[in-house]
């Protein structure tokens, strides 16, 4: 990819409106991540009203994490609207391989075809129907032993899937890409992986998806690595973490990037 730092520069002009659909532990961290990034994050979940808020929103994501029957009615109510409307939303299936509420909502939302599923290696897997090494939100496989799984997945979807981890892997089907960038630090925090899912939906306003998304993953883990540079553990990373995400510019996305071709 030329010039990833591009997908930077175009997301903060815009300032996308991003409608967030995500779990209790998630919705404080992810909002400061997406402000941060210089997105404009609304974490809205009441089934009453996310169908006519997605109809306001650049784009939406959606996370499982904490659901319920009402919720997930209403997740599949706005991802409908976002598909017909043809503005993006993306899905994170956290925990997908520990209960069937959530491989049945899952594959429901998988139906509902989105432009991008952002998920662990465990998740990833657990959609495709492969055994995975899960322990409840947390991933126990290799982001290589789940490429297969993410291009199948794309392909069903028609749109991208990205499985992260510490290389990450983003695929339509077709075309693949690895991204280098992040820090180990960045497991250290709850919903981080949650957040960037926030950042790839913030990315994708108005961007080509497998690029946008790309681009959204290495800003993350450059400012991950700019931020461990200066963390003494999880606590103090957090801070540094929104600090670098609200620092790094599109200038140091170019030359920090580390995106190769697969
Ligand atoms: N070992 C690692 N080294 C470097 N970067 C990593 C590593 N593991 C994860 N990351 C980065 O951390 C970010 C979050 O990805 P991760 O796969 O941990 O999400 P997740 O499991 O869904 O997280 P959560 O469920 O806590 O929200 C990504 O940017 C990813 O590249
Ligand atoms: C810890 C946790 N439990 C349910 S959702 C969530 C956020 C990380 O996926
Ligand atoms: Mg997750």
């Amino acid at each position: 990819m030329e010039h990833p730092g591009q997908y930077l520069a175009t997301m903060r002009d815009a300032a996308p409106l991003v409608h967030n659909i995500t779990n209790f532990v998630a919705m404080n961290v992810m909002a400061n991540v997406l402000i941060a990034a210089g997105a404009s994050p609304a974490m809205v979940h009441a089934r009453a009203e996310v169908a006519e808020f997605a109809g306001i929103a650049a784009a939406l994501t959606v996370n499982i994490g904490t659901a319920d029957p009402e919720w997930a009615q209403g997740m599949e109510e706005a991802a409908a609207v976002m598909t017909s409307a043809g503005r993006p939303w993306v899905l994170d299936p956290v925990g997908v391989g520990a209960t069937r509420f959530r491989q049945e909502l899952c594959a429901r939302l998988i139906e509902a075809r989105p432009t991008v599923v952002r998920g662990n290696a465990s998740e990833i897997l657990a959609l495709a129907g492969t055994a995975a090494k899960a322990r409840g939100v947390d991933a126990g496989d290799s982001v290589a032993a789940a490429e297969d799984a993410a291009r199948a997945l794309a392909t069903r979807t028609g749109g991208v899937v990205a499985v992260t981890g510490a290389e990450d892997f983003v695929t339509d089907g077709t075309s693949g890409l690895r991204v280098g960038n992040g820090h180990a630090l960045m497991t250290r925090v709850t919903a981080l992986g949650c957040s960037l899912t926030g950042v790839v939906g913030a990315f994708c306003a108005g961007q080509p998806p497998l690029e946008a998304t790309a681009a959204a993953l290495a800003y993350y883990g450059i400012a991950g690595e700019r931020a461990a540079a200066q963390a003494a553990g999880p606590g103090s990373f957090q801070v540094a973490f929104l600090d670098a995400l609200h620092a790094v510019t599109p200038a140091e996305v170019n030359a920090s990037a580390r995106i190769v071709p697969v």
